[in-house]
């Protein structure tokens, strides 16, 4: 499967924030998005979640080669800002969460299976969702993303406020998810992004660049990362 992005345009007022955003995401591997502050990776993410109209461009999956449109069950997205009903118990949200997707969602298991899994412990499971910290917010949204199973997953910077032990799990988490799928992770650390990681793509110029790693050995790479990002025009 691959997920193809074609000439992506989108502006606020007169900002032109995406120009031509056109690339091809390939299944089973992790991308990392980085870009300076303000370069466009929200905006990017918000557009292929039709959280915003898009000013031009399309994007689509490409499977067998042929083409078909991205219906919503194919895409999760986790927010940086995690975004949960407060006002429900962390049960309450994944029993809904699963009736109300019960028809795309594929090997349902028992509600306290995937609390186990999350290592959310037992004495969190009932509580409100107020009542949560942000990192556990965020385990709550990484959790329904990962009972949905969507082909492509959008990851702005979640790992940013987990604790080192989950923030661990959690990148095992994603490796072992990305079979079969495509995850693009957004995030402004550069050492998680080359640890975890397949690719790295920079969002320059309201552009998406690929950077080849050739043969260079990770300071190298590294060195060339913060070259192509020293080239965005700051915002
Ligand atoms: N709703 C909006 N209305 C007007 N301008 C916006 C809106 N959303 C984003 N922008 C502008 O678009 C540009 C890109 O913002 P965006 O949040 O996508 O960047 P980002 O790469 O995610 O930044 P950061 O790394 O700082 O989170 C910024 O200049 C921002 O001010």
């Amino acid at each position: 499967m691959e997920f193809v992005i074609e000439s992506l345009e989108k502006k606020f007022e007169k900002k032109e924030v995406l120009k031509d955003i056109t690339f091809s995401f390939e299944s089973g591997k992790i991308y990392g998005l980085l870009g300076r502050n303000g370069a466009g990776k929200t905006t990017l993410f918000n557009c292929l979640n039709r959280d915003l109209k898009m000013d031009g461009g399309r994007f689509f999956i490409r499977e067998d080669e042929r083409e078909r449109d991205v219906i919503s069950s194919d895409m999760g997205y986790v927010l940086s800002t995690p975004s949960v009903p407060e006002f429900l118990t962390a049960r309450e949200f994944l029993k809904f969460f699963i009736e109300i997707n019960e028809k795309s969602i594929k090997n349902i298991r028992p509600l306290d299976e995937y609390f186990e899994f999350m290592n959310i412990e037992h004495g969190d499971r009932d509580k409100l969702l107020k009542d949560y910290s942000h990192g556990m917010k965020n385990k709550m949204q990484m959790l329904i993303n990962i009972v949905a199973q969507p082909n492509i997953l959008l990851l702005d910077e979640p790992l940013t406020s987990l604790d080192v032990v989950v923030a661990e799990e959690m990148k095992q988490m994603l490796k072992t998810l990305k079979k079969q799928r495509i995850i693009i992770f957004s995030t402004h650390i550069m050492e998680l992004a080359l640890d975890l990681c397949d690719e790295i793509v920079i969002l320059n110029h309201g552009k998406l660049e690929e950077i080849d790693k050739e043969n260079l050995n990770q300071t190298e790479f590294k060195d060339k990362i913060i070259q192509a990002l020293k080239e965005e025009e700051h915002v």
